[in-house]
């Protein structure tokens, strides 16, 4: 049977972390996010519902469905409106595998081991409704017990991000804490699962593009961890292009960076949301990786 997905999207059980380094090299770095907010779904006249969240999905796909490396659905905003809001949630993941493009399902999961097997089981497990090329998880239940969903990424060509330094102000009061920082235990964790991953391990991290030089103050070898940064923050949250060169300096091409407000609120017609998108690209290129 001949092989139908897009040229350049090697195999889906290819690892995780090198087909998003190859998605980021076709595309660059930027991940648009798929947060249908109240206000942005009333920004582009559609009604604050099930209807109008599968509506706004499909100017999304159609705008940004195989020109971007990777696309980042916030399930919150589709959990809000219940079992139809999920059911948007799980078409949208399927619409962006049938276009090739990446899905990095921000749904930040972290439980007791029993409780994280069936978590993976539901976000990455093959066939499952809801799978995703990758998900977010939270390691404040000790990252060990995040092993049922590095298992299962791992087998199935899957990825996690986990979370390390969060973008919003708050943050700093649990992940700066100790000596060790609690951010950078959670680092050396990540450097351990992404041991051997060649060119990149498929676990990576959060670390926010706002957090300013808070990796190299904590000690937080960004590097050594052997995995993708996914950095939220900019648009919206006040980080630029810049913001991520200094914070990131030495990890360039290793940056993937989530936009969704900053992107989202140029919608709903789709060549504004090409050209804010590819605009924004376009910067993201030139600060983080010349
Ligand atoms: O540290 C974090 C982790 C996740 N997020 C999520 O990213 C987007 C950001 O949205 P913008 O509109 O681009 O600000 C949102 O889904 C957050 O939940 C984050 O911001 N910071």
């Amino acid at each position: 049977m001949p092989d139908e997905r897009p040229a350049g999207v090697p195999h889906d059980h290819a690892p995780f972390g090198p087909r998003l380094l190859a998605a980021m090299s076709q595309h660059g770095p930027l991940c648009v996010g798929v947060d249908p907010h109240p206000q942005l779904l009333s920004q582009w006249g559609l009604p604050d519902s099930v209807e109008g969240v599968a509506r706004f999905c499909d100017g999304v796909l159609e705008a940004m469905g195989g020109r971007v490396a990777a696309v980042k659905p916030q399930s919150a905003f589709f959990e809000r409106h219940g079992s139809g809001g999920v059911a948007v949630l799980e078409r949208l993941l399927a619409d962006l595998r049938s276009v090739g493009t990446l899905s990095v399902l921000d749904i930040k999961r972290g439980d007791i081991g029993s409780t994280m097997g069936a978590y993976a089981q539901a976000y990455l497990e093959e066939g499952a409704p809801l799978a995703a090329d990758a998900i977010t998880v939270t390691p404040y239940l000790g990252t060990g017990a995040l092993a049922p969903a590095v298992t299962l990424a791992k087998a199935n060509g899957r990825g996690l991000f986990v979370l390390v330094l969060t973008s919003n102000p708050e943050a700093a009061s649990v992940q700066h804490a100790g000596d060790p920082s609690v951010a950078a235990a959670v680092a050396a964790d990540v450097a351990e699962l992404n041991a051997g991953g060649d060119p990149v391990g498929d676990i990576g991290m959060v670390v926010g593009a706002t957090v300013g030089e808070a990796p190299a103050r904590l000690g937080i070898d960004l590097a050594g961890a052997n995995g993708i940064v996914l950095a939220p923050g900019v648009g919206a949250q006040g980080a630029t292009a810049h913001d991520l060169a200094i914070t990131f300096a030495g990890l360039e091409q290793r940056v993937l960076v989530p936009v969704s407000r900053g992107i989202l609120s140029a919608g709903p017609t789709p060549e504004r949301l090409r050209a804010t998108s590819e605009a924004l690209s376009a910067e993201l290129t030139s600060k983080l990786w010349s």
